[in-house]
């Protein structure tokens, strides 16, 4: 146990909930009496403890669905659009009806990928929810679905919750669903699926845990395998992540206070949610060391994307980019690449030598179609095969980030 936790210390606190708690599968109808318990638990956490809550609240289309009388999620694109045009008004009425009965001001925050593509876009972002959390108000967050793009969807809130708890830098993300946590197969497939309480490296369980079995509901899209992708993406920007169930929401004090003060002791930890003094859930434990990651890296790997667009380096210049005095990405280190792109957009670069490896993303100062002729060479003869010269490296240091 950590004498060094402080379990009094108000938190920002981030909370998913699925299409699938906010109405029922079958009949579409809302289930309002989990959505009271949902607010009267952010009431608590905000009233008795000072924490601050951001909301990421899926059921848009299916909101949409039920008004319209459409039985089954449509897979056109614009249809779900209009779909999701109709229900998204009604679904934040519905939030804002429950929380006005305790005078609790909520804000509606609809983002596309497209929005954060920009650093000031994505910088506008973050703003804007620390200043609603700033002035007491809890901010409502889903996908913009209506003019979402195909190409570049969040598609599955999971993701968006992971990516909001990262742009506020966020203590917890919950990420509130039908089960009481993760196991080790789909246990209504799989009597024998275990449960997998506390995870301490994701990379650790990855081998034990089959989650191709946990498709979404008819309803919403993700399953157990975005809520890995979300655990991954939040944890390796600071923030813990909880998967715990929907119908239990008041379970998040006893679950924020017990692993605040038992996180450094992860056996007694799991035999208390054994012994049932804890409730069950499977906590992803943050990357400790998060001094290092920066928001703007945050945004290069996750807030932008890479269309599958790619350039491909060797082992050594895999050293000099990730050193601890890291260069900037030079021509001469590049072996090959894929795709067709332009100046100013993102490109993952991949490890040729480690079977293609992930190494991390950047920003390029060149197209495909330059990077192809001056691949190879030193930086000097740039002007001369392309005619032009914008800067010697492909990409700035400051444009290109790596996971930690
Ligand atoms: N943005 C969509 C929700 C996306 C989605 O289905 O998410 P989830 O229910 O969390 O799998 C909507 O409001 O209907």
């Amino acid at each position: 146990m950590s004498a060094t936790n402080d379990t009094t210390k108000p938190l920002t606190i981030v909370i998913k909930l699925g299409s699938s708690s906010l109405v029922d599968e079958k009949t579409k109808e809302p289930r309002l009496s989990l959505m009271s318990k949902i607010v009267e638990t952010c009431i608590k956490l905000k009233r008795e403890f000072n924490h601050k809550i951001i909301i990421v609240s899926s059921g848009g289309i299916a909101v949409g669905l039920k008004t319209l009388n459409i039985d089954q999620k449509p897979k056109e694109m614009p249809k779900k659009q209009a779909i999701a045009a109709v229900g998204q008004g009604k679904l934040i009425a519905r939030w804002d009806n429950l929380f006005k009965q305790f005078s609790q001001i909520i804000a509606q925050i609809l983002i596309t990928r497209n929005d954060i593509l920009n650093w000031t876009q994505f910088k506008n972002a973050q703003n804007t929810m620390l200043e609603l959390l700033n002035m007491n108000v809890i901010p409502i967050v889903n996908e913009n679905d209506t003019i979402s793009t195909q190409e570049i969807k969040f598609g599955d809130n999971d993701t968006l919750s992971a990516i909001t708890a990262s742009m506020i830098n966020a203590d917890y993300l919950f990420l509130l669903t039908d089960v009481d946590c993760l196991y080790t197969d789909n246990p209504r497939v799989n009597p024998d699926a275990k449960p997998v309480y506390l995870v301490e490296e994701l990379s650790d369980i990855l081998g034990q845990v089959d989650v191709s079995n946990g498709a979404g509901s008819s309803v919403g899209t993700g399953g157990m395998s975005t809520k890995l992708i979300a655990a991954n993406l939040s944890t390796s920007s600071g923030t813990h992540c909880v998967i715990t169930n929907a119908e239990n929401p008041e379970n998040i004090y006893e679950i924020v206070s017990s692993f605040g003060k038992l996180s450094d002791n992860g056996a007694k930890y799991i035999e208390s949610i054994n012994k049932g003094e804890i409730p069950r859930h499977t906590i992803f434990k943050k990357h400790e060391d998060m001094s290092q990651f920066k928001s703007r890296d945050f945004w290069i790997l996750h807030g932008l994307v890479s269309l599958g667009n790619k350039i491909f380096i060797d082992n050594g210049c895999k050293e000099a980019l990730t050193r601890k005095n890291k260069a900037g990405l030079l021509p001469v280190g590049i072996k090959k690449i894929e795709g067709t792109f332009h100046d100013g957009d993102c490109v993952e670069i991949c490890n040729i030598d480690r079977d293609n490896e992930f190494v991390g993303k950047c920003i390029v100062n060149y197209g495909s179609s330059d990077i192809e002729k001056i691949k190879g060479l030193q930086s000097d003869k740039i002007e001369e095969v392309l005619g032009f010269f914008d800067s010697e490296y492909v990409a700035e240091r400051g444009n290109i980030a790596f996971p930690v």
